[in-house]
């Protein structure tokens, strides 16, 4: 059997606010491993960046277990065991793209020859090569979009956190790099945790699908796509594809999902 990546045994996690408790996170139980591309779906407020931001070990849970590649999500944060992509690109304009892609290397101190490399690999993975001294302004919203992936992989880090990476961009751009990440998932063979609002989204990346509810977060169901890995665009026109996502919208709705 596969090594979990990520294994959360009933996880729960509260935050306490003026107005009360708020239950973010309630007896999430789910195993990711190795390789696996999983995506959380879910209304706004059901935990999906709590469960992302715990992973990172930038929120801790109030009670039960998560371990990430083995180690205490603490313990994996400073063995540097995943990198992070947010939903707006978050480049500094004043930095050039290899720049930004630098910084985090440059915090942590590593050799000038080792982060020329590294910049230069992870720009080719996201096919970026020759954009290393244009400035993120001189870039479109997509290009940015996949620096950010590409500063994200400086690290070679084995598990990719990804946070509505692609909310903000139109459809078209949005099913290209959708294509380019299934691409560089295969190629790279990393684990990737994705959260969406889109179901299209979900069902065309996704191994496996966890499906989340609200108020308080949780999850609803798990669902282990039969999709082969290799997926062109137009197999979101197959009866399988139609299936898993409606299966996906049952759960969101039996979950009182409002508009998702
Ligand atoms: N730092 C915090 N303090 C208090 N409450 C918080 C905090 N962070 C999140 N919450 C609350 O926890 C719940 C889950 O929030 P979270 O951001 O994880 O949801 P989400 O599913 O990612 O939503 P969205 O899709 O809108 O990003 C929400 O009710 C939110 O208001």
């Amino acid at each position: 059997m596969a090594d979990p990546v990520i294994q959360a045994s009933d996880l729960s996690l509260t935050f306490q606010t003026g107005d009360g408790p708020v239950h973010a996170l309630k007896d999430v139980n789910l195993t990711v491993d190795k390789g696996d591309f999983v995506s959380f779906i879910g209304p706004s407020g059901c935990g999906k960046t709590t469960f992302l931001r715990a992973i990172a070990a930038l929120e801790h849970p109030t009670s039960g277990t998560l371990s990430v590649n083995g180690m205490s999500a603490d313990e994996a944060r400073k063995a540097r065991a995943y990198g992070y992509v947010f939903q707006a690109a978050g480049l500094y304009p004043w930095r050039t793209i290899g720049g930004n892609i630098r910084l985090p290397l440059e915090i942590m101190g590593y050799g000038r020859a080792d982060m020329y490399d590294r910049v230069k690999n992870v720009l080719e993975l996201v096919e970026l090569a020759g954009f290393e001294k244009k400035y993120p302004w001189q870039l479109s919203g997509g290009m940015q979009q996949r620096a950010s992936i590409a500063r994200a992989l400086a690290f070679d880090a084995d598990l990719l956190l990804m946070d509505e990476p692609f909310g903000a961009l139109d459809e078209i751009v949005r099913d290209r790099l959708n294509e380019e990440l299934l691409a560089l998932w295969a190629r790279t063979e990393k684990t990737i945790a994705f959260v969406t609002h889109s179901i299209p989204e979900a069902v065309y990346l996704s191994t496996k699908i966890v499906v989340m509810s609200p108020r308080p977060g949780r999850i609803t169901d798990v669902i282990d796509s039969p999709l082969p890995r290799e997926r062109p665009l137009d197999i979101r026109d197959t009866p399988e594809f139609i299936e898993i996502a409606h299966r996906v919208r049952d759960g969101l709705r039996a979950g009182h999902g409002d508009a998702v």
